[in-house]
This record gives C-alpha cells, structure tokens and sequence, in this order.
C-alpha cells in the first residue's frame, strides 16, 4: 500500500481546479486537521488499488486567496508544501507566463526530494497533437519533472494517467483517511482554527506541540455568535503556558482570536476560552474523536 499527500500549484486559471475535479471525480471541499502534522486543507482523496492519494491545497503558491481560510493558513502554507510527498505543476498548452515563472521558481525552492511533476493542460485546444511534442520538450526542459503528463482537465482525457504517475512516487504506507470520508468545515472549525493561530503567535516557540482547540458550544443568537472553546493540552505546566502570568496570554488570545472571527464572520463573537489538561490527548481515540480530530 502507498498513500502521501499530493499538492497542485499553478497560476490562476490554469485549470487546477478543473484538474482536481477530474481527478477526484467530483466537486469536492474537504478540511480535516490532524495533531502532529502539519494542516493542509484537503481537497480531495482518490482511492486506486494500493494506493491513496491525498490532494491538498497550498494557498500560498497560488497568489489567489479569496478563501478565508487560505488567508488564514497562508502563512503556513509555504512550510506546507514542503511537507507534501509529490507536487504537480500546471501548465496550460500554448501560454508561458510570467505568473507560471513565479510559480517555477517557488517550485525550485522545494526540497529537491519532492518530486515535481508536470501537467499541460489544456490539450484539447490543440488539433494537431504532433505540434505538442516540441512544446512538451522545451516545457520539462525548465526544470527536473518527475513526469511530464498532457492532459486535458476538461475532457477529462489522459487523466489516469497522472493518477498512475502520482501513485508510484507516494511513499509506502497505510491508508490515512477511510475510503468514504466526508467532513465539512464549520464556523466551529473556523473558530478552532483561528484560536490555534492566535496561540501560536502569542506563545511563539513555547507553544506545546500537543495542543488542540475543541468547540463544545456554538450558539447563534440574532446576531451574535457565542462560543465556549476549550484549549486542551497535555500537561499543567503546558497549561500554566497557555494561561500565562495572571491569565494574561490567555486573555490576548481570545481578544485577538475575537476581534478576528468577527471581521471573518462579519458577527458579534462572544468567545470563552479556557484551558483544561488531558494526558495524552493525542494517543488517545476517544479524545481525538471528541476533538473532531478523526476523519469521520
Ligand atoms: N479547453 C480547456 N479548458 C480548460 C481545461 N481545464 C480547465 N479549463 C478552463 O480553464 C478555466 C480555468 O479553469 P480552473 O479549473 O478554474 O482554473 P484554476 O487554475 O483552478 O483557476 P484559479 O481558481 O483561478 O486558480 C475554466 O474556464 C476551465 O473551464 C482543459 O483541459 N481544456
């Protein structure tokens, strides 16, 4: 069995997500995060026999970033990609741009053990497919592709080939997520998310790596959102931490994580925050299900 994550970067327009869409076989918007990794947002997965591809978004490769969670998580987006085990670019036939170049460049940064692959896209727009030969060539000649793959996103033509390629150069490993996941992101998730933020600004590298924000009540009330949100870490000195000197770290989180829900949810947030410890949180089933921390 192979299973890794695969990452589709391009400019805008390009058709990645037309790529996704095909690939995946349907619209898909998946988020999921999972302690001790890195978060990704999770665009979709694609089950073949012995493998599992998991696609995922690096916003911060694409200079889009209407989402309001690539906005959140663009900073860690960077650091994201260097995470993933296979990264396709896309390339459209015929148009060379300068935002592809960009893109080519952030590519050259990566970890030379990621394999970059390369998809022209497009090709239907192509009648005469021997004229895509010499394009091909001086295209996989920018940089050292893993594969080079034509394909049309649209016509959904030589689609599964990419799916193969991909699914060579995954690492061997279980399956990371069941073959029918669904999870959808919430304001809840929303709110977790910005308070994770927030925490690991304020506390910096003292941050205790098993740390998780759990949302235990979300009420909408005219319009006002009020939220009890617990910060559930691992041990009390990770605790005192958290707190701070005289409730003081604690307090800025929230206000800031407050003031930012507010503007993203265009609401009055009401946000209690506290901090409990569990040991071993994260070696624990029944606590990650209780987190939203497993994909079911
Ligand atoms: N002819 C043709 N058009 C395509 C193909 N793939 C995508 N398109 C078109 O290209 C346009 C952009 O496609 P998207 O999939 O939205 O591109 P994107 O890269 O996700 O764009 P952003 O979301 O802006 O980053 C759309 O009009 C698609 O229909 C293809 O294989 N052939």
């Amino acid at each position: 069995m192979r299973s890794g994550m695969v990452s589709i970067v391009g400019r805008p327009n390009v058709g990645k997500s037309s790529l996704l869409n095909a690939l995946v076989g349907r619209k898909v918007s998946i988020v999921s995060h999972k302690p001790q990794t890195t978060r990704h947002q999770i665009q979709g997965v694609v089950n073949l026999p012995g493998a599992q591809l998991v696609f995922v978004d690096t916003p911060g490769l694409h200079r889009q970033q209407t989402r309001q969670l690539n906005r959140l998580m663009n900073e860690t987006a960077a650091a994201a990609l260097h995470d993933v085990d296979v990264v396709v670019l896309v390339l459209e036939c015929g148009r060379l741009t300068e935002e592809d170049q960009a893109v080519l460049q952030r590519i050259k940064g990566l970890n030379p053990a990621t394999p970059v692959g390369l998809v022209l896209n497009k090709i239907d727009r192509v009648k005469d497919r021997e004229a895509l030969l010499p394009e091909l060539q001086k295209l996989a000649a920018l940089h050292d592709f893993a594969f080079v793959v034509p394909l049309s996103a649209l016509k959904r033509s030589n689609v599964n080939a990419l799916l193969e390629e991909l699914a060579k150069r995954l690492p061997e490993g279980p399956q990371l997520y069941p073959d029918d996941m669904q999870v959808g992101y919430d304001d809840a998730f929303l709110v977790s998310e910005i308070v994770r933020e927030k925490l690991t600004r304020t506390l910096h590298q003292e941050l205790p790596y098993s740390l998780t924000v759990s949302v235990e009540q979300y009420e909408r009330e005219g319009r006002m959102d009020r939220v009890d949100a617990v910060i559930w870490v691992e041990r009390e000195g990770q605790k005192k931490i958290v707190i701070g000197e005289g409730g003081a770290a604690l307090k800025l989180v929230g206000s800031k994580a407050r003031m930012e829900l507010e503007r993203l949810l265009g609401r009055k947030v009401f946000l209690k925050l506290w901090c409990r410890v569990r040991e071993n949180w994260s070696d624990d089933l029944k606590s990650l299900k209780q987190f939203g921390l497993t994909p079911e």
